[in-house]
């Protein structure tokens, strides 16, 4: 497996291949099923369901060996899959970060959404490839795959920024994403049943 390169790191050419998913060179792969996603989805029983049958893959992500560490500027690919729990659209688990700071998003692949919530407001951006969503600092963010093939994009934000998921656990995120006919709905956050 790939890891994350030790500072100081001299200049890299990373090459992005949008239709693989991929960076290369590769840092670490991170691959979350419906098993480590618990709580998370507001029917929490047909989550834990299908965990418990072919625990299918929700996303993955490939990052390049930049760390995450302060003052490098990682970067990393999300694909989530296609699929749905219990009508409510595949997603990551969402995260604020502890160091506020800002975070891009560029679509590369698919349909997707970034969910945003500071606490109070929530937003919501359609994505697609060659949008670029901007998380501003103090945003909590969650990304939703509301297609039928994978959707993929590019993350890029600063190495010091962290990932705190109890803070979405606490706080929600505003919103939840299900799927209506060909389309998609927003509707009210509600706590996993
Ligand atoms: O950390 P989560 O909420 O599971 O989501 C993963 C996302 O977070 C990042 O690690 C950075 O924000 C992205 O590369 C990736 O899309």
């Amino acid at each position: 497996m790939s890891t994350y390169a030790t500072p100081p790191i001299n200049p890299l050419r990373i090459a992005l291949a949008a239709a693989q998913g991929t960076l290369t060179p590769e840092g670490p792969l991170l691959t979350r099923r419906l098993s480590d996603l618990e709580g998370l989805f507001a029917d929490e029983p047909a989550r834990k369901r299908a965990a418990d049958g072919d625990d299918p893959v929700v996303y993955t992500v490939a990052a390049s060996p930049v760390p995450e560490v302060a003052r490098e500027l990682p970067q990393s690919v999300t694909t989530i899959l296609p699929g749905a729990v219990g009508g409510e659209f595949h997603m990551t688990k969402g995260h604020q970060h502890p160091d506020p700071q800002g975070e891009i998003y560029l679509g590369l692949a698919g349909r997707g959404g970034l969910l945003l919530h500071d606490g109070t407001r929530t937003e919501w951006i359609e994505m697609e490839p060659g949008v670029i969503g901007y998380i501003p600092p103090g945003w909590a963010h969650r990304s939703v795959n509301i297609g039928d093939e994978p959707y993929r994009f590019l993350a890029v934000y600063p190495g010091s920024a962290g990932h705190d998921y109890g803070w979405v656990v606490k706080h929600g995120m505003g919103r939840r994403v299900f799927r209506d006919g060909a389309s998609y709905t927003l509707a009210p956050f509600s706590a996993a049943t």
